[in-house]
């Protein structure tokens, strides 16, 4: 489903068919790919590896010319502007590692400031300005004259943001930014990087495939999928009309929209099971996962505070004190019942 352009779309794709030239020869990769990036949005762009994403953010890059389609830019043609007027509007995060470790962070985030300076030039005061309001925008003003290479992962993936928006362009593009970090340091980068682009007023685009912390943090999300046309949408809408299962076309997948999680889509009925609901979801995940059905029990009953659980069979009733231990339960009833 496309999307219509509002004052806030900076960059539109239509009809975009992408893919690589090896002389006469083209190898399409993607098409029916159309889509309107918006100011003040974090857009995630989420798919399965190899569907596309990377060729088309070099596409919004200008580094690889679609096969067919436009892109257009604040009103013109991609194609109508030079690297040097795009290296001012787009800034690029991608997943390499930088190799510059003896740049302290302050030399690394002016370096962003190039489009602007070139490779020789020195930093006016404006330029002095973005440096400092990049770093602080990033809260990595206590790493300023720290070494890269004495920092953690986390650290420096905030350094290669306060680098880009030191460019100062409209659009900030990420290539799996949270890839190698922690559960907390994944969110926290994408909460900076939704805050800025509603503080800052700017379009930012990430490739990420940590699903549930970008139905947490995205505005907007575009799906790529083998065969598909491109689907963007806000997640909430996406999850409650199905169209998020487009990530998961494997029927032994399912996103479950109360959980929003993905979970096994295998078809057993846990009718039986009741109690607090909390208590439900994690007993009927163990089972879940342990390829139990309601064919081995007649009821388990849950606590409601620290009493036991309670299993009712064909062997009578008992009291179980865990989840592990009512697993290895009834996996050995079953076994039993299979002999
Ligand atoms: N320079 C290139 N020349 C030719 N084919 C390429 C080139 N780069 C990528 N491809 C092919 O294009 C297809 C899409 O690759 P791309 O890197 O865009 O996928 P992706 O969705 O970003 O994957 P991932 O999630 O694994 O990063 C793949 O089949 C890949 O082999």
């Amino acid at each position: 489903m496309s999307q219509t352009a509002t004052d806030k779309t900076i960059l539109v794709g239509k009809n975009l068919i992408l893919g690589y030239r090896k002389g006469k020869v083209s190898n399409v990769v993607a098409q029916e790919i159309s889509f309107c990036l918006e100011k003040g949005k974090l857009t995630c762009l989420l798919g399965p590896n190899g569907v596309g994403k990377s060729t088309l953010l070099k596409a919004i890059m200008g580094h690889n010319k679609p096969i067919g389609g436009t892109l257009v830019f604040a009103g013109k043609k991609l194609e109508e502007y030079s690297p040097k007027m795009l290296a001012k509007k787009i800034a690029v995060v991608l997943t390499d590692k930088v190799s510059t470790g003896n740049l302290t962070v302050a030399q690394l985030v002016a370096l962003g400031r190039i489009p602007h300076t070139g490779w020789m030039g020195s930093l006016s005061e404006t330029d002095r300005i973005k440096v400092e309001q990049a770093i602080e925008s990033t809260h990595i003003g206590y790493l300023h004259d720290r070494r890269l290479s004495e920092l953690s992962d986390g650290q420096l993936q905030k350094v290669m943001i306060a680098r880009a928006l030191a460019q100062d362009g409209e659009v900030l593009i990420l290539d799996e930014p949270t890839a190698h970090l922690d559960l907390i340091n994944r969110f926290e980068i994408m909460q900076l990087l939704r805050s800025i682009a509603i503080d800052q007023n700017k379009a930012i685009l990430v490739v990420t495939h940590d699903l549930e912390i970008a139905i947490e943090t995205a505005d907007q999300f575009w799906i790529m999928q083998c065969g598909f046309p491109l689907t963007a949408g806000v997640p909430e809408d996406l999850i409650l009309d199905g169209r998020i299962n487009l990530l998961l076309p494997t029927d032994k997948l399912i996103f479950d929209s109360l959980s929003g999680k993905v979970q096994a889509s295998n078809s057993f009925k846990y009718s039986t099971i009741t109690g607090p609901e909390d208590w439900v979801k994690w007993v009927k995940t163990a089972l879940r996962k342990n390829d139990i059905d309601s064919g081995n029990y007649i009821s388990i009953e849950l606590p409601s505070a620290i009493e036991k659980i309670k299993l009712i069979s064909k062997n009578g009733e008992e009291c179980i004190d865990g989840i592990g231990t009512l697993v290895e339960k009834l996996k050995s009833m079953k076994s039993g019942s299979s002999h």
